[in-house]
């Protein structure tokens, strides 16, 4: 049995695969390639990130393709309904990254109350008095706790992002498409639990409410932030997405930036992915990252393991 891991999986994934007797084939190959790739060696396994489309056309064209894997959460870079009609597996690794894009959004969110982008960057290299310029110029942060951290999307990603929330002493409100309520469980260090109940509001009244929004919905056909949500949040406001590109107006949150409407955005996905619009790229109020939610040690080898055991209880072990 071969898997091709064509956006890299971690080395405990590797080893698990290997160890039932797969072959595992790290090697990036081209989008354009893949059919031809993938039917020369007879690959039974096909996993991804974000980067590699498994649209119908592999599907079609790869008779010997039995599962596509998915290192993460979002499925929207695989057309899984036809996968599924197909007879090809679709998996995913659902929980194993929500407390690592969760963090991600508080090191957005302390970026922009605290300006640490930009004063990272103004840091001088010499002169007292530039340094004490700088200082005064970069005065103005704000707490995080006391304030009210909205969130949109109160799946996995946005039940992790309220529990840090929590610790860290703020309010949160929620709204959803489908869920009513949920009780965040957050642990402390010494093993104590506290549960924290959340009924779940309207999106404009989170949107009304909160001094930060942060967003957890999946790919949408339509934007969930536009010009009109914007104009709702509260002024000097700060907004994160960290869930799919789409999901904002990028027009209209570049003109709220520059009106000085919201204070700041933190993007970690893009509507023009892998290549960012330059406007955005250049706002001085903007905290980027290159779509790295998902991407740490401790949930790259979470996705690893957890795709590798779901191969195994598919296909079985090679080996035996
Ligand atoms: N930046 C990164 O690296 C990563 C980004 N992601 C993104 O985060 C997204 C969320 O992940 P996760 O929390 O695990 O997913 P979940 O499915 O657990 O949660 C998403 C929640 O959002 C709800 N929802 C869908 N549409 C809307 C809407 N328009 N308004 C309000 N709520 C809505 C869903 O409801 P319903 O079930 O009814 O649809 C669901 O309850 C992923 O789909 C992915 O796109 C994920 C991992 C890493
Ligand atoms: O898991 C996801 O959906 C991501 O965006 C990270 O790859």
């Amino acid at each position: 049995m071969k898997v091709l891991a064509n956006d890299g999986v971690s080395q405990s994934g590797i080893d698990k695969l290997e160890n039932a007797g797969y072959e595992v084939i790290t090697k990036k190959v081209a989008q354009e390639q893949l059919i031809d790739y993938l039917n020369e060696n007879k690959i039974d396994v096909i996993l991804v990130r974000s980067a590699t489309k498994v649209r119908k056309d592999i599907i079609d064209a790869c008779p010997d393709l039995k599962v596509i894997g998915r290192g993460g959460v979002g499925l929207d870079n695989i057309d899984v309904d036809y996968a599924k009609e197909k007879g090809v597996k679709v998996i995913n690794t659902p929980a194993a990254s929500s407390a690592s894009v969760a963090e991600l959004v508080f090191a957005h969110l302390l970026n922009g109350v605290r300006f640490l982008k930009n004063a990272n960057r103004d840091m001088p290299l010499e002169g007292e008095s530039k340094f004490k310029d700088l200082k005064k110029s970069y005065a103005k942060g704000v707490e995080l706790r006391g304030k009210t951290l909205g969130i949109i999307g109160f799946g996995r990603i946005g039940q992790a992002t309220a529990k840090v929330a929590i610790g860290l002493g703020m309010k949160v409100v929620a709204a959803d498409a489908f869920l009513e309520e949920a009780t965040i469980e957050v642990d402390f260090f010494d093993g104590q639990k506290l549960d924290f109940h959340i009924n779940t509001i309207s999106k404009e009244e989170v949107l009304k409410q909160s001094d930060f929004i942060s967003l957890h919905v999946p790919a949408q056909k339509e934007y969930v932030i536009g010009k009109k949500e914007l104009e709702m949040m509260k002024d000097g406001a700060g907004l994160i997405n960290a869930a799919r590109g789409g999901v904002i107006d990028e027009v209209a949150l570049v003109e709220a930036l520059d009106s000085r409407k919201l204070a700041f955005a933190g993007l970690d996905v893009f509507e023009s992915e892998p290549k960012p619009e330059i406007k955005v790229l250049m706002n001085p109020h903007m905290s980027l990252s290159p779509h790295i939610g998902g991407s740490t040690n401790e949930a790259q080898d979470r996705i690893g393991v957890e795709l590798a055991s779901q191969i195994i209880d598919i296909l079985g072990t090679p080996k035996n």
